[in-house]
């Protein structure tokens, strides 16, 4: 359900802020700008939380960069929505996730790492962003991402998706074996060799 709104100021222009809290008092975010109401194909990014790397500014991964070019695409199309799931270590959670960097530290790649640990690689749910999608009335979407598994999961939640835009920031070179993974083990579309 919808909690709480405001406004906020950020880097990248006014945005209205929207706290979602479900039954476990998990609480996702929507930033929203412009009118979405009603709209087909709304420029729309779900973002899975990163602590690491967009509080703490971790070069080991994309998510700070993607976050950010999320955020000024929507700024400039002036209009859309971006969706900050509470979903951190693609859903293992952050001692988890410090667990797997512990095992990369150690020469495993971030899939591996995962499994080691006898968690799933990824554990991420999307049925909170599409009730998110349907209490703002959004008709339809384009889908910014590079990951072809999360355009699926929102079909299957029954979003309509028009179109997926790929979603590739500059990255740091601490983070290009990472994003190799992501391409080779995970069937991300990434351009990178
Ligand atoms: N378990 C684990 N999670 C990670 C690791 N690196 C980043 N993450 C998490 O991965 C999530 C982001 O997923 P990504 O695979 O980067 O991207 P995506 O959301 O699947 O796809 P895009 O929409 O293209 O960004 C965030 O929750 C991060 O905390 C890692 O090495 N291990
Ligand atoms: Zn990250």
């Amino acid at each position: 359900m919808q909690y709480a709104k405001a406004n906020i100021p950020t880097s990248y222009g006014e945005f209205n802020c929207i706290v979602f809290r479900d039954s476990s008092y998990m609480e996702h975010v929507a930033l929203v700008k412009g009118t979405i109401c009603k709209k087909e194909h709304v420029l729309c990014r779900i973002h899975s939380e990163c602590l690491t790397g967009e509080v703490f500014g971790s070069l080991k991964c994309d998510c700070k960069q993607q976050l950010d070019l999320a955020l000024k695409t929507i700024s400039e199309v002036g209009c859309g929505v971006l969706l900050y799931l509470r979903q951190e270590g693609r859903g293992i959670g952050l001692g988890n996730k410090i667990k797997a960097y512990a095992l990369q530290e150690g020469g495993a790649d971030t899939v591996d790492a995962n499994l080691m640990l006898g968690l799933p690689n990824d554990t991420r749910e999307y049925g909170p962003a599409a009730k998110m999608l349907k209490m703002l009335e959004v008709s339809s979407i384009v889908l910014m991402t590079n990951n072809p598994d999360k355009v699926n999961a929102m079909k299957k939640a029954n979003v309509k998706v028009s179109q997926r835009k790929p979603h590739e920031a500059n990255v740091h070179k601490e983070a290009l074996a990472y994003l190799k993974i992501k391409k080779e083990k995970m069937g991300h579309l990434l351009s990178i060799k």
